[in-house]
């Protein structure tokens, strides 16, 4: 190269890396290239081999720039010139509508009648594609023209290579995206998505659900385990301007506390043992929607520290990171314990509880909402049996809705649902039993009846009412049904409709009482 030629190389390599848009270096660098040879259109081409079709992926002229993706599929003449050549060429087309390979683009691009100068491109000596210049035809290319274009190569190969590269990336990253957003579909229709109940016995916490959704309030959902505090968490969400955002649960209390810091905030590489690559946390991930902080009170006191900070400053800083990085979140919390007694325990800071309880809501135990119970049940009965790929919805045994309203569900909703999935699997006939539950309402362990309908004071169908007190009675009566001191003169009926009204309702008879305690025993 003398020294005319490594100042074009020069500055003809400076303008193709000029920008990340390969289009626009391309038209600083056509600019340039005026000045040596006839241009007026500048072309980068790759071609699938397998296909056999060329892809023009960027055009340049002085007036426009683009990038495309005009797929040109090659007559089998123009796919054996393309494949049979052995080394990289340089070529002069006088007329590119009469070439076998260079004609079928040109036409698509509507210059058949230009003359062209093409030129394959090698990177670590392997062909990545083709550059092409065409002129007017009354102008011819040389020789000269081909040694300039040859000179650039290199730079113009790293040029092609880098922007199929970063297309490559665009693609994945649109296929990440849609990913995402279809999973965050299924984490939403796995949690569940419907709140059962929402008009019955959570209507007032739906009421509190509705006016602060809306908000970027942070809500704290408190109850005991398994009352659905995640599936209202979910339903902020969802009812919220973040709804299309994403929805990040952490569970604080599955999570080891020298590993918390990294999963919250994430790590820059090398931060510690184990760090091999950058990491984001859970807060960076949650950018734009909801984090759900589940079993809050176990968080240890550091990481208590660094929430608050947090929620203050709505910035981060990752793990063995010194930038801050801002984030734009909304914080649901959770837990079952009493967070307030903790707090006087010293337990759980003062600062940050009354930065999360800003907006409390309660979410009562099943057993203060039992009318919820027939919709759950039928609820569970039919996602379980379509989890399950059952054909045929079961039946729940006559009798049994009764047994399952007076039962205390300990473990609230998730009891239920469990109980639905185990019932499910071990019933044969397509009939819904739910012996484990009847035998602990039968060994009495559902506590006293009245606390049932009169202390909850919930409305109950009528043939639940009329089968607790039928057993009520039964019950005082040793399970005697006839005589003097029989059940029916208490409920002043007939024995025979007594008994017909049990047998409907399944109450079992006073020996099939006895039999079932003892069977447990
Ligand atoms: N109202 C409801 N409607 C439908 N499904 C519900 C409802 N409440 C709870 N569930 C279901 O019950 C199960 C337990 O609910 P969830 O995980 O939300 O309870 P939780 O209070 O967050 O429990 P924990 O305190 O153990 O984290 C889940 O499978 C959930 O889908």
């Amino acid at each position: 190269m003398n020294a005319n030629e490594s100042d074009f190389f020069r500055e003809a390599a400076l303008r193709i890396c000029s920008s990340l848009e390969i289009e626009i270096a391309m038209q600083r660098c056509l600019e340039y290239l005026c000045r040596f040879l006839p241009a007026s259109h500048f072309c980068f081409h790759i071609y699938d081999r397998e296909l056999g079709i060329v892809e023009t992926v960027a055009m340049a002229t002085i007036d426009d720039a683009q990038t495309m993706a005009l797929r040109t599929p090659l007559s089998p003449r123009g796919r054996r010139q393309v494949e049979d050549q052995r080394s990289l060429r340089t070529k002069q087309v006088n007329r590119l509508g009469d070439d076998a390979v260079a004609g079928p683009v040109a036409r698509q691009l509507g210059v058949p009648h230009l003359s062209g100068l093409l030129l394959d491109l090698a990177l670590e000596g392997k062909f990545v594609g083709t550059v092409s210049v065409f002129c007017e035809p009354n102008i011819k290319f040389n020789h000269h023209h081909e040694k300039l274009l040859a000179i650039l190569n290199e730079p113009f190969a790293i040029a092609l290579a880098n922007c199929i590269r970063f297309r490559e990336l665009q693609v994945l990253r649109e296929m990440l995206e849609d990913d995402n957003r279809y999973l965050q579909e299924e984490l939403r229709h796995i949690a569940g998505d419907e709140v059962v109940g929402g008009d019955l016995g959570l209507k007032a916490v739906m009421e509190l659900v509705n006016q602060v959704a809306a908000l970027n309030s942070p809500v704290l959902l408190m109850g005991e385990t398994g009352v659905g505090k995640e599936v209202i968490a979910n339903a902020i969400h969802k009812l919220s301007l973040r709804c299309n955002g994403p929805f990040i649960r952490v569970n604080c209390g599955a999570m080891p506390a020298t590993l918390m810091d990294s999963e919250l905030f994430g790590h820059e590489k090398g931060a510690f043992t184990g760090a091999v690559s950058r990491k984001r946390g859970r807060f960076e991930r949650a950018d734009g929607g909801t984090i759900f902080l589940d079993e809050i009170a176990e968080l240890s006191p550091e990481a208590q520290v660094r929430l608050l900070r947090v929620l203050q400053e709505k910035e981060i800083e990752r793990v063995g990171g010194i930038e801050t990085i801002p984030v734009d979140i909304r914080v649901l919390a959770a837990t079952h314990r009493n967070l307030e007694k903790m707090v006087a325990d010293g337990g759980f800071r003062e600062d940050l509880y009354y930065r999360l309880r800003v907006f409390p809501i309660t979410i009562p135990p099943l057993r203060k909402r039992r009318q919820d119970i027939p919709a759950l049940l039928s609820h569970f009965i039919q996602k379980k049996s379509r989890e399950m790929k059952r054909s045929i919805m079961p039946r729940v045994e006559t009798g049994t809705l009764d047994m399952l309203l007076r039962y205390p569900w300990p473990g609230n909703v998730r009891e239920l649902e469990n109980a639905v999935e185990r019932d499910l699997i071990l019933c044969k006939k397509g009939t819904l039993t739910f012996r484990d539950i009847l035998s602990s309402v039968m060994d009495g362990q559902t506590g006293s009846e009245s606390h049932v309908v009169e202390e909850d004071k919930v409305v109950l169908p009528l043939d639940a009412v009329m089968s607790i007190y039928i057993r009520k009675v039964l019950k005082q009566c040793n399970g005697q049904i006839e005589g003097e001191k029989g059940a029916a003169k208490l409920l002043a009926i007939h024995p025979s409709t007594l008994r017909k009204r049990m047998k409907k309702l399944g109450i079992p008879f006073g020996r099939e009482v006895k039999k079932n305690s003892s069977k447990k025993r």
